[in-house]
């Protein structure tokens, strides 16, 4: 099928697990969650290469926003969680410098699939497609509920209509 939305929400729920990452570089570090200058660059190059796909870089922008916020949905609870069952804390502390690649390319990859979408995300059927196609991602990625509320943060604006 064409005219589907499940690339779109693999590729934003693929980019709100590289929050379990992200919360794991800043855990245990005064790092945090919240960078303003890093989320105004991932901005400036999302618009930037929206121009170059056709999109407009403004809805590019308003779509990014909320992947952003899901990101710090997903880091925040998983803080919480942390802070008060010391015993799953992370071992390990991944390197935000090797991180942010692999969301820069997830980033690609959810701009592709904006424009991929682009008539089913303007069309009206657009609300009751995307509610399906939600559900159909949690169960495919079996998404816990931190996971499954980062992935709602992340789809609100990629229905135009
Ligand atoms: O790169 C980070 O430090 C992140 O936390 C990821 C991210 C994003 O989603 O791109 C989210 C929150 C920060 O304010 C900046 C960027």
């Amino acid at each position: 099928d064409p005219a589907s939305l499940d690339p779109l929400l693999h590729a934003a729920a693929e980019r709100v697990a590289t929050s379990d990452q992200v919360a794991a570089a800043k855990w245990g570090t005064d790092q945090p969650i919240e960078d303003p200058a890093r989320e105004q660059q991932v901005l400036d190059s999302v618009a930037r290469e929206a121009v170059e796909l056709g999109l407009d870089p403004e809805e590019a922008k308003r779509v990014f926003r909320d992947q952003i916020e899901a990101s710090k949905v997903v880091q925040r609870a998983l803080h919480s969680h942390w802070a008060a069952h010391p015993d799953e804390q992370p071992t390990e502390r991944p390197d935000l410098g090797e991180v942010r690649p692999v969301i820069d390319r997830l980033n690609d990859e959810v701009l592709r699939e904006l424009r991929d979408t682009e008539q089913l995300r303007e069309h009206p059927s657009c609300d009751g497609r995307l509610a399906s196609t939600f559900v159909r991602t949690r169960h495919e990625l079996r998404l816990d509920p931190v996971h499954t509320a980062g992935l709602a943060r992340a789809v609100p604006s990629l229905c135009r209509a």
